[in-house]
């Protein structure tokens, strides 16, 4: 138990249900159904950390002599800890909806990227687009995501392509890193396709990408993870793996792009690599997915991408939680192509329908399984005192309200290393401010 320090900055009162899971490390099978559940609950809140949190009829006895500053009344809502999103493509220049009939008229999507569409339309426009533009245009994306409840964001680079154009995007992160409230967590991705300029050369880009990016990303120290789209006819086996390891020679944890669409044995390579997550994975074999919980490989899986895609088939969820004791965590994937959504809340939704994830399965997987996906288990993901004073409160009388009633918002407030960001529904403290 933390020592309540003599002050404290605020007082969250009036929460009608808190819920948590609890504990720094992956939480998997069955686990992930355990939560913490407190009704009429408190929370206290100094330098940014939780001091205290627990049953309201209890707080003036753990307060006793205690300092308040400032108190917020929850209005009887629900709250939950911050919200995580441990894989998206934040910063891009342009949009796709040119691509949308030929998606519906049942254009497979590596089929379009084979045509020069899908990312390379993105990298174009990206390539295209100033450091400034690309900046407002995550910073209104990022603020979509906080007003959703999410408090810690994860975004890749791998539409510039070039060193400058990678180190560009991820520039930009970096200086939202420095100017937003949310947690930003940054993964060079240079291995995202191969440019069309080295088509029938692709090991010369995997140089490129193993030569020059990778030291420039760490030198600038611009990442902390390394990812590769390891799919047919983007990156082999081979490939990815060989970025992945001088990935981690540079410093920077593995991730992969694994078994999307085609069963190339990525959930494998996770494993071998070492890497700290492995996403999609809606085609993973058996002994791929034993592998993976065998190596401690948290699954992040993106039913928005498989929802968009129109695909019937989903990621096994139930069999990664119920077979495999796997850490299943969820994430938007958001990106202008397979998954144009900031909405956590929509894949929270999704997470029910098609992953058939229960209520408490699925706050974990976008709690402490995601925070664990960025390496931050220790410090957010679940409401305990020591952890940063992350919380999301929702208009909602329960935890399954929230995939139950799907399409809508039901975030009331966020609050974010103690500070109040949203309140109402509406931001009242956000970018550039102190
Ligand atoms: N599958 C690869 N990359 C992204 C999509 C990128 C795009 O289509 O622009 C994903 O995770 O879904
Ligand atoms: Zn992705």
């Amino acid at each position: 138990m933390n020592k309540i320090p003599q002050q404290i900055d605020l007082l969250v009162t009036n929460i009608g249900t808190l819920v948590t899971p609890l504990g720094n490390h992956p939480r998997g099978g069955i686990e992930m159904q355990e939560l913490q559940v407190i009704a009429g609950a408190a929370v206290a809140i100094h330098a940014g950390r939780i001091a205290w949190v627990g049953q309201e009829q209890e707080v003036q006895g753990a307060l006793q002599g205690v300092e308040i500053l400032a108190t917020i009344d929850a209005g009887g809502r629900l709250v939950t800890p911050g919200l995580v999103d441990p894989h998206t493509h934040l910063v891009h220049g342009g949009s796709r909806e040119h691509e949308l009939a030929l998606k519906r008229s049942g254009v497979p999507y590596l089929e379009i990227l084979a045509r020069g569409g899908g990312i390379h339309s993105t990298v174009n426009a990206t390539r295209n687009t100033s450091e400034d533009a690309l900046y407002s245009k995550a910073l209104s994306s990022l603020n979509e995501m906080m007003l959703q409840g999410v408090t810690t964001v994860e975004a890749k680079s791998g539409y510039g392509l070039t060193l400058e154009d990678e180190l560009k995007q991820l520039r930009v992160a970096k200086r939202l890193q420095e100017n937003h409230p949310l947690t930003l967590v940054s993964t060079f991705m240079g291995a995202h396709a191969v440019p069309p300029e080295y088509k029938g050369r692709e090991e010369e880009y995997v140089d490129l990408i193993v030569d020059e990016m990778l030291p420039r990303v760490t030198d600038e120290g611009l990442a902390e993870f390394c990812d590769v789209f390891c799919e047919q006819g983007v990156f082999t086996i081979e490939q990815s793996r060989h970025i992945l390891m001088e990935g981690k020679r540079n410093g920077l944890i593995p991730k992969i792009h694994a078994d999307e669409i085609v069963t190339l044995g990525g959930a494998q390579l996770a494993a071998e690599v070492g890497a700290i997550s492995a996403e999609h994975l809606l085609a993973s074999s058996d002994e791929g997915l034993q592998e993976m919980a065998e190596g401690g490989v948290i699954p992040v899986l993106l039913p928005g991408t498989s929802f968009n895609l129109g695909l019937t088939e989903h990621a096994r969820a139930r069999d990664m939680i119920d077979r495999y004791d796997l850490p299943v965590a969820i994430a938007t994937d958001y990106n202008p192509g397979s998954c144009p959504t900031e909405s956590i809340q929509l894949i929270i939704s999704l997470a029910s329908v098609n992953l058939k994830m229960t209520p408490e399965e699925i706050l974990t997987a976008c709690t402490i399984n995601a925070a664990n996906a960025l390496g931050r288990g220790f410090e957010i993901g679940t409401i305990e005192a020591g952890k940063r004073a992350d919380l999301a409160i929702f208009d909602a009388p329960s935890l399954a309200y929230l995939p139950y009633h799907f399409g809508i918002n039901h975030t009331h407030g966020v609050i974010k290393d103690g500070r109040v960001l949203v309140w109402n529904r509406a931001i009242v403290s956000g970018e550039g401010e102190a």
